[in-house]
């Protein structure tokens, strides 16, 4: 018999990639989509219900037990950090509370879990990468919640692989990428921070180890992550390189390089901005280790992928 897998967030940049692999890969589950309200349009993927909001913890409830699933796949989260400051109890409920509903219904019911994390659960005061066990110290609201919704994970019990990753980019919007690209394109300097460090990592990367992993019924917490780290400041470079290799037509804006404290300052008539952690980067050892072999350098998928985009 096929084992269900249920996805949550399958219209969010990781969802949508995930459903991809996952149709390219032979898998023992078979494949349901859940999502919030928005239909796909003429997306060839796995059966699609519309409608489900998880934070409606008791409409939840209802779904995981008509579905029955032997995996539930979480890729839902609230994920506008700026916004979660002030937003907290939606950025809550979703991020954390929905998560812990999940990992208590996959522990009465013998289901395994699989959630996304991040690398701001960090305080970023480390200087050495970041391994597995590291103590969380969120420096804002939403890695927060998602530092709470590991705890949760943990306490309930349930047969859990939590992926930890960071600066996630993909085809799809909203990312890091796609707004520099439009920044880029569209405004004469763009100022960007050169006091944050982390690991730029494609959505596709993500999903290829998650499959893998899942496969290997492995177990516990994996940071997915390549190999390397860079500053904003400095993937932005990066993207503009790439950017005038694609468009060599394009007059591209500047970039000039701000601290952080500068750049909340510039925008704190627009929005306030978050607190991120400073140096976020996270270490892929335990999972080179598994796997027996050299994670590439960030940079590697970087080139690869951004050829196949449509930045704008
Ligand atoms: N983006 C990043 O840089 C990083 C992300 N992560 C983690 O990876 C995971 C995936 O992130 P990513 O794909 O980038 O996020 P996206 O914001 O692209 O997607 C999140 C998805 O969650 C859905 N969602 C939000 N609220 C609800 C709700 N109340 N009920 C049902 N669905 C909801 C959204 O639905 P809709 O599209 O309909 O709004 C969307 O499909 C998250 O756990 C995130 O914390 C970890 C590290 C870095
Ligand atoms: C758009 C922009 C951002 N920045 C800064 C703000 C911030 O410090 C940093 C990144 O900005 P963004 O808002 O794009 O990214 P941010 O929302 O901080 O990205 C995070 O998302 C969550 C979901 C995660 O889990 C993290 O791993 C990380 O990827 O760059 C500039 O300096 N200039 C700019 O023009």
């Amino acid at each position: 018999m096929v084992a269900k897998a249920l996805l949550f967030g399958s219209n969010g940049q990781l969802g949508k990639t995930l459903i991809a692999h996952y149709q390219e890969q032979s898998s023992e589950y078979s494949l349901d989509c859940l999502r919030l309200d928005k239909p796909l349009i003429n997306y060839p993927g796995p059966s699609v219900t519309d409608g489900l909001n998880i934070a409606d913890l008791a409409q939840l409830c209802q779904v995981l037990n008509q579905h029955q699933p032997s995996l539930i796949i979480n890729a839902a989260a609230y994920t506008n950090v700026d916004k979660a400051e002030i937003d907290r109890e939606k950025a809550n409920v979703v991020n954390a509370e929905a998560v812990k509903v999940m990992a208590e219904w996959a522990a009465q019911n013998h289901a395994r879990l699989c959630h996304f994390s991040t690398d701001y659960v960090m305080s970023g005061l480390s200087r050495e990468p970041l391994i597995e066990s590291y103590p969380h110290q969120p420096m804002n609201y939403y890695g927060y919640t998602k530092s709470l919704a590991e705890q949760y994970i943990q306490q309930s019990g349930c047969e859990f692989l939590i992926i930890r990753t960071s600066w996630l980019y993909s085809q799809y919007s909203p990312n890091f990428v796609l707004t520099m690209a439009h920044l880029l394109r569209y405004k004469q300097h763009v100022f960007v921070v050169d006091d944050q460090w982390g690991v730029p990592t494609s959505a596709t990367f993500v999903s290829r180890y998650t499959l893998q992993l899942l496969q290997a019924q492995q177990q516990g917490i994996y940071h997915v992550v390549p190999s390397g780290y860079t500053s904003w400041y400095e993937f932005a470079l990066k993207i503009r390189l790439m950017m005038s290799k694609q468009y060599p037509e394009l007059t591209l804006a500047s970039i000039e390089p701000i601290s952080s404290r500068d750049y909340a300052k510039l925008q704190q008539e627009k929005y306030q901005v978050a607190e991120r952690p400073r140096y976020a980067i996270l270490s892929n050892t335990k999972l080179a280790t598994l796997l027996a072999k050299k994670i590439p350098d960030w940079t590697l998928a970087f080139e690869n992928e951004l050829r196949l985009f449509k930045l704008f």
